[in-house]
């Protein structure tokens, strides 16, 4: 499915957060959205996501307004993984991931098969399954960060918006998260803070600065010194031609 933002701007009072944004996600595509502490990462993906209404321009995802579509059915088509989500503490992992089936329940029908399935599968991915018992305020902060990540896979959405998945995890969980999530048939947008990561796994890359968007493009088109200078005020050597594949990034500690 399609993501596509038209002009989007949002702010409170007479602050302006998000900026004029346009951008097209393609079917499939993961798109990671990059910039510094406050330049509206977060507040950009939940307008994109619809948990945000924006004070003018529109979000289309595969060609529908989405301030059109119900959140019930929205739901069904768009996860949105959160910074640090709240849950109810009194819960099972896995009932934590049952909640994902929310949006393709009926009132009346009960759990399924397949609800089970999908749940067990989520589980799967994100290395939880022998967790699926343990109390939810008992996990750590990675292992939360991974069941949220499951209770999205639970919801079998065809979009999903990550804001940050990877900050708690381990160097392995952060690099099978990501892969995970480039790999499945889905369109993805991904908010991350580590650079390397970005240019490892995203297709393309926004820049965010106030609000705005200040680059967008392939890992190599942006992620360039003068960029790195300019946003986010270090100094770095860009690694690795166009041809030799990814960028990588080194920052210079002097
Ligand atoms: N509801 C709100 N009321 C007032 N200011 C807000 C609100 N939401 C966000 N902001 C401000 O808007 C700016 C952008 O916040 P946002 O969380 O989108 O940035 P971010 O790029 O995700 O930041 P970070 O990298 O630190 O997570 C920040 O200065 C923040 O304080």
């Amino acid at each position: 499915m399609s993501v596509v933002a038209q002009n989007l701007t949002w702010g409170v009072r007479r602050k302006t957060i998000v900026s004029n944004v346009s951008l097209a996600v393609a079917p499939g595509e993961t798109l990671g959205l990059i910039g510094p502490n406050g330049s509206g990462k977060s507040s950009l993906l939940r307008l994109l996501a619809g948990l945000r209404r924006p004070g003018s321009g529109r979000v289309e995802i595969n060609g529908q307004d989405i301030a059109q579509v119900s959140r019930k059915a929205l739901s069904r088509q768009v996860a949105f993984v959160q910074q640090s989500a709240a849950t109810d503490t009194n819960v099972t992992v896995a009932d934590v991931v049952r909640l994902g089936r929310t949006p393709h329940r009926s009132a009346l029908a009960g759990w399924s098969k397949a609800d089970e399935a999908a749940v067990g599968e989520a589980l799967d991915r994100v290395d939880m399954t022998s967790r699926s018992k343990q109390a939810w305020q008992t996990l750590s902060g990675g292992e939360r960060q991974r069941v949220h990540i499951a209770r999205a896979l639970a919801q079998a959405p065809q979009v999903m918006f990550l804001d940050e998945p990877t900050n708690h995890l381990d160097i392995h969980h952060q690099i099978e998260i990501l892969r995970m999530v480039r790999d499945l048939d889905l369109t993805s947008v991904i908010a991350l803070h580590d650079l390397n990561l970005a240019a490892m796994f995203c297709d393309r890359i926004v820049v965010l600065q106030q609000g705005s968007i200040c680059a967008c493009g392939t890992p190599h088109a942006v992620l360039t010194r003068d960029i790195l200078r300019e946003v986010f005020r270090v100094a770095a050597q860009v690694d690795g031609s166009a041809e030799a594949g990814r960028p990588h990034i080194r920052f210079s500690a002097g």
